[in-house]
Order: structure tokens, then sequence, then C-alpha cells
């Protein structure tokens, strides 16, 4: 008999067949408060969980007795209890590496959305403002040339040095707890502390994912070393800047303007002092979202976690100490 799995996303049908090969597939709409207790009851029988956007915690795992191996269709895992996966040997597999490049081309178009007021000018076109030639009131600022300060220089950070550096001329400074010799030799990036960074950045740009060590890394304190025509871009996630503060620095000039993918709740409450500000640019967490790579993210989730139940992992698995057992 097939294993059962409990996939909690819509797959491509292609790659649901290649599920439905290998197991006995109980297919929930999201993990939701509708849908949580169902998944709860059909974790008693299954061996596998796939899916994203839901809470891996001790709860679920309890409910869970026969489950050996786990497939986020994310890179970032700040969602699941990997402390209690680990304890309990089972393997959490992710998708590194195929969405580097669609998210570093998400940062990007942040920095230059912001900085060139793009979505803004949109909008007063849309609204009829556009009546002559535009006035200093519509401009925005340079970004080629401007220095780029990178906070979480990983996969995504490194791919965004590429762009910045190679595509724009911008010199590269970056903040990590080990030097990344990569961005140094081949994008000329200095390392520098955090308050350095804070201080030379003309566009500060967090790939950092959301740990206890990351939150609220950037909070007041922080976003008044920056300067006041410095430009805020997150794309790790929302947590690790403190949005609160972020919104007061925005409402009161102590920074330019940011560009926001990722927030401390999403989906953005739609009473969001954010949503009224002119100088931000929110997108709704779209960094890897295309077509392209939101499907080999898919298609490696499932490879994940058929490695992960026939005893085949090789690489994406967070917790590897669970595999030596
Ligand atoms: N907006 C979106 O749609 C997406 C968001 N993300 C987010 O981006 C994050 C990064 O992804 P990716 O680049 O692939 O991951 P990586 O693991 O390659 O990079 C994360 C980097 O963060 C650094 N880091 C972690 N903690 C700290 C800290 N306390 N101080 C300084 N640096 C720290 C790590 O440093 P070190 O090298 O020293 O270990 C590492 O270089 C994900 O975890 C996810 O949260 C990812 C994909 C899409
Ligand atoms: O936020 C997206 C991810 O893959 O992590």
């Amino acid at each position: 008999m097939k294993p059962s799995i409990v996939l909690y996303k819509k797959l491509p049908a292609d790659l649901r067949q290649r599920l439905d090969q290998h197991f006995n597939v109980i297919e929930f709409n999201g993990m939701n408060s509708t849908t949580r207790p169902q998944i709860l009851d059909a974790l008693q029988q299954a061996e596998g969980l796939i899916g994203s956007n839901g809470k891996v915690d001790k709860e679920l795992l309890d409910h869970a007795p026969r489950l050996r191996g786990v497939s986020t269709i994310s890179v970032g895992f700040d969602n699941f209890d990997v402390e209690e996966l680990t304890r309990r040997g089972i393997p959490l597999m992710h998708t590194p590496t195929v969405l580097t490049d669609t998210v570093a081309d998400t940062m990007m178009t942040l920095v230059l959305a912001t900085a060139r007021r793009a979505v803004e000018s949109a909008e007063r076109v849309k609204a009829g403002e556009w009546n002559g030639s535009i006035g200093a009131d519509w401009f925005g600022v340079d970004v080629h040339h401007k220095t780029m300060g990178i906070l979480g220089m990983g996969r995504i950070g490194l791919a965004l040095a590429k762009r910045a550096h190679l595509g724009f001329d911008m010199p590269i400074l970056y903040t990590a707890r080990r030097q990344h010799a990569e961005a140094e030799n081949s994008f000329n990036a200095r390392r520098c502390d955090l308050d350095t960074l804070l201080a030379e950045s003309d566009f500060l740009c967090i790939s950092l994912p959301h740990t206890d060590e990351t939150f609220h890394m950037i909070s007041r304190e922080q976003l008044a070393k920056m300067k006041s025509s410095a430009i805020l871009v997150n794309a790790g996630r929302g947590p690790v800047v403190d949005e609160e503060a972020l919104i007061e620095a925005l409402q009161t000039g102590v920074i330019h303007a940011a560009g926001l993918d990722v927030f401390e709740q999403e989906p953005l409450p739609k009473d969001s002092p954010l949503l009224k500000l002119p100088n931000v640019v929110a997108l709704p967490h779209i960094g890897s979202a295309t077509h392209e790579t939101r499907y080999g993210m898919a298609a490696c989730a499932v490879d994940n976690l058929i490695a992960a139940l026939t005893g085949n992992v090789k690489e994406f698995c967070v917790n590897p100490e669970v595999l030596k057992k």
C-alpha cells in the first residue's frame, strides 16, 4: 500500500500526478482555521506533509504520530518548529536556489520603483493628473552609482549584489555574521558592521530570514542611524523590521521611502498606515511569484518529499542531522 500524505496547497496537474504515483494523497485547500482541524485528523495516518503557508508546530506534530517527512514549497521555514521536527527525527525539506534570481529581481524592482516613484506616478497618470510637462514634484532619485547596503548576504543577497553592481554600477556594502568571499571577489562588496551599513547605505536591502536573532533587527534606533535620503527595501521577512517604528520613520522623514514585499502581518491589514503613505511601495509577498519559479519550487518540493520518504535525501534538507540517525 502507498504511504498517505497530506497536501495543503494546490499543485499543477502533472506534479499532483507525480505525487499520486508515489502516495495516497489527502488534499486540502490551504491551511487555515477551517481546514486545520481536518488536516490534524488526516495527519493521524499521514507519513508525509507538503504545502506552504501554515504553522507546523508542536500541536500539529502531536497529531502526526506516523510523520516521516515534511516538505515546504518555500525557502523560508520560520513557520516550522524545526527543533521539534528534529527532536522527532523528521526531515524538513525546502526549496532554495530555484527562486533566488526571481526574488533578487523583485528586490531590484522595489529599489527602482521606490526611487523613481514608478507606482505613484503611474497612479497619477491614471487619475488624469498628467496635464503638461511634469515638474519637480514628480521627480525621483537616481539608483545607479548609489550605495547599496545588503543585510542578509545569502543566496538572494548575492544575486541582488550582482544585479546592483554589474547592472547599476552600485558600490555594495554588506553586514553578515561571516565573510562572503564570492560577494567580495565578484562584486567588490565590502563587509561592515550594522551601524556603518545604516549610516552609508542609500538603499538598505534586507534579505534576512526571521529568527530570534533577526526579530526587529531594524527598529527605531537603527532607522535613526540611516540617511534621511535612504530607501529601505525588505523582501526577507516582515518581523525583521519593527513596522511601527518604520511607519513613524516614513511619516516623519527619518528615511525617504520604503519598498516592502513582506510585513509583520500578512495579508497586510486594510487599515495599515503603510497603505496611506505615498513614499511606500507595498507588494503582496510576490518575491518568487512568477509562473516559472513557482512551478520550479513546487516541483522541487514534490521531489524533496519523495526523497525524504524513500530515504534518498541528497540536498535541500533544513535539519540534515536527522538523516544520520
Ligand atoms: N519575499 C519573498 O517572497 C521571499 C523571501 N525570502 C526570504 O529570504 C530569506 C533568505 O533567503 P536565502 O537568501 O535563500 O537564504 P540564505 O540562507 O542563503 O541567506 C540568508 C542569509 O541571512 C544571513 N543571516 C541569518 N541570520 C543573520 C544574522 N543574525 N545576522 C546577519 N546575517 C544573518 C545568513 O548569514 P550567514 O551567511 O552568516 O549564515 C545568510 O547569509 C529567506 O529565509 C526568506 O525569509 C525568500 C524567498 C522569497
Ligand atoms: O517567502 C517565500 C519563501 O520562499 O520563503
